[in-house]
């Protein structure tokens, strides 16, 4: 690649033939054509151009640039994840009532063992003002809940009934839900403690309905009235009211919406029974499950295990199993924990005694609320088992 400048002899003219000349020059010309970078200086030699960069100053460029994109994007990466800390560790924060929580490892457990609080855990919340909602779930005897409410209650505890949550075991509308829940002055960030008089379901209940509806923040009180009653005994501290709760609290802002994560409908249980993406479990009692029970045509969705509720709550002492034997028992009912678990029984409140247990746990339960009174009437023959019915 040469290239002719007009004026100058390049010296190979002097031992050519004209031919060759002629030659030589047809391919300078188009060689200047092809590449003007290249020129004979006034001894004749071929040159190049300053103007083209060589290849290795090229591969310099090519790796400053490639250093240069590496650093912003190393930067803006360090900048970006600057922004999350900061955002996560603020809700850690609001979370904890402003205490600060060491890691997001131990935010996951303090969000299961948030599911339960002892009542020395509740005299602190109390103790040192963080926004607390204490409801006592009654039980389905309204006025006898509510004759045992006034008499004595948990310090600021507010009466909830069945009735204001749900009807014959199918929950009430959000909306219906979130004007109640704000009549009782409940907020969106109010930590909402639930408790009952030793029953566990009316409670359990409360909690999964809340749940439901959304709230982010919801306990159940360990040991219930009765526990906080025992530590009354040692300690004034433990505070009771008397008479009814003021009947106009200020008006809460909690807000519903409905978290599908808990609850399921007959449709998608049928689907279950083809494509098994969920473990199935049924809460009724080893009687109603095999059908022998009396009064009523019992019997369970095919493919369901029994867990009925003495099997994860002890009545007699008043507590829920230790964590071990939950583990046990959700384990050789073949439960998995990568496979979500549908819940049912007849009006979810067993049910939702077992989904507190395998939620607690770490499985994640579902309520099918139409449960085996729908199933019973809907479901295809082959699906239901019923009596002496055998399951193949
Ligand atoms: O809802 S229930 O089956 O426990 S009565």
């Amino acid at each position: 690649m040469q290239k002719w400048s007009v004026g100058v002899r390049p010296k190979e003219y002097e031992t050519k033939t004209v031919e060759d000349v002629y030659n030589t020059v047809e391919e300078v010309d188009t060689k200047e054509y092809e590449d003007p970078d290249y020129f004979y200086d006034e001894l004749g030699r071929v040159r190049r151009t300053e103007k083209r960069i060589s290849t290795s100053k090229r591969w310099k460029i090519a790796c400053v640039s490639a250093t240069v994109t590496l650093l912003s994007v190393f930067i803006l990466a360090t900048i970006l994840s600057f922004f999350f800390f900061v955002s996560s560790s603020n809700n850690f924060q609001k979370e904890s009532y402003g205490l600060p929580r060491p890691s997001i490892e131990s935010n996951i457990l303090l969000k299961r063992s948030e599911m339960e609080i002892t009542p020395n855990h509740l005299l602190t919340l109390l103790i040192t003002k963080r926004k607390i909602c204490i409801l006592e779930a009654a039980s389905g005897d309204e006025s006898k809940s509510r004759d045992a409410f006034s008499v004595d209650h948990i310090e600021s505890a507010r009466l909830i009934f069945h009735s204001n949550m749900s009807h014959a075991g199918v929950p009430v509308h959000p909306l219906q839900f979130q004007r109640f829940a704000r009549s009782q002055g409940i907020d969106n960030d109010c930590h909402v403690v639930v408790y009952d008089r030793g029953q566990m379901i009316w409670s359990a209940y409360t909690v999964w309905i809340f749940k439901l509806f959304g709230h982010q923040k919801v306990s159940l009180l360990s040991g219930g009235y009765l526990g906080w009653k025992t530590h009354q005994a040692r300690s004034g501290q433990y505070k009771t009211d008397q008479g009814d709760a003021p009947s106009k609290p200020r008006q809460g802002d909690f807000l519903a919406s409905w978290n599908d994560s808990v609850i399921i409908t007959y449709d998608d249980v049928l689907l279950n029974t083809e494509i098994d993406n969920f473990d199935v479990v049924d809460a009724q009692t080893k009687d109603e499950f095999l059908g022998t029970a009396q009064g009523a045509l019992y019997g369970h969705i095919k493919g369901a295990r029994n867990i009925p509720v003495d099997a994860v709550y002890d009545w007699a002492v008043g507590q829920w199993k230790a964590a071990d034997h939950l583990k046990g028992l959700f384990n050789n009912n073949a439960l998995s924990l990568r496979k979500p678990v549908i819940i049912y029984c007849s009006t979810s409140l067993r049910s939702s005694m077992i989904w507190w247990a395998l939620t607690r746990s770490g499985y994640n339960g579902k309520i099918y609320f139409g449960g085996w009174p729908e199933w019973v009437v809907r479901a295809p023959d082959g699906l239901k088992v019923i009596g002496t019915t055998v399951e193949s």
